[in-house]
């Protein structure tokens, strides 16, 4: 982690993925910014990918900021929706004043899947890009996925956003109902942070 301490910006405003990336980032002793503590604006989306995205964010935040900005772009890729939500994810879940409401999100996926019917399949897995950008210009990204199939209802307090109605292939419970640390074992942002991780160690 040496080309990136002692000082991190998080260029996120999701509080759930900070707490994520907080937890993942504790082993090494960098101070973390998040975007939200900077005051940092939240950049215009438009990129056609996770990662095209995850990278507008971290350079708009390194060069705000003056220094190393992690960033992090994902969501939930449903197979029977040809691959929707996808980077369209926290777009899902906003109403017409754009708060967002992940109850309603996963209500829309999960009608989206019985309108496309049961032969379809119930097959789903997230993205994570994490793009870490230094303010000299330098960018490097990195990607993870986990797949698993959706359920209904949801269920489970913990995680963030879609966590309720997905369970990892392999286990019976979904994000929502694991310990943090159970899903910090096998997330997409776990398995990206893990190449960065190895990326910084080269
Ligand atoms: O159940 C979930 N478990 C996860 O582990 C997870 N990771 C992402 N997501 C959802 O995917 C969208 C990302 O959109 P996104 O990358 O644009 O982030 P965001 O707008 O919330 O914050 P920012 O980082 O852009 O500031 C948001 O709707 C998130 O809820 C997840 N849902
Ligand atoms: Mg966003």
């Amino acid at each position: 982690m040496n080309a990136v301490g002692p000082k991190l910006v998080i260029a996120t405003h999701n509080e759930g993925k900070l707490r994520e990336i907080r937890a993942l980032m504790a082993p090494f002793g960098i101070e973390c910014l998040g975007a939200a503590e900077l005051d940092l604006p939240e950049p215009e989306e438009t990129g056609t990918s996770f990662v095209a995205n995850a990278e507008l964010k971290a350079r708009a935040a390194a060069d705000l900021a003056g220094l190393p900005a992690l960033s992090d772009d994902s969501g939930l890729s449903v197979d029977a929706l040809n691959g929707e939500p996808g980077i369209h994810s926290a777009r899902w879940a906003e109403d017409e004043a754009g708060k967002r409401d992940f109850g309603h999100a996963m209500q829309k996926v999960e009608e989206a899947l019985q309108a496309a019917g049961p032969e379809s399949g119930r097959d789903a897995h997230f993205t994570c890009a994490l793009s870490l950008a230094w303010p000299d210009g330098r960018i490097e990204s990195f990607e993870g996925k986990v797949f698993g199939h959706l359920v209904w209802p949801p269920r489970g307090d913990n995680g963030f956003g879609y966590d309720p109605v997905f369970v990892p292939h392999g286990h019976e419970e979904t994000f929502g109902e694991m310990e943090p640390a159970a899903k910090h074992a096998m997330s997409h942002r776990a398995k990206a942070f893990e190449q960065l991780v190895q990326w910084l160690a080269t």
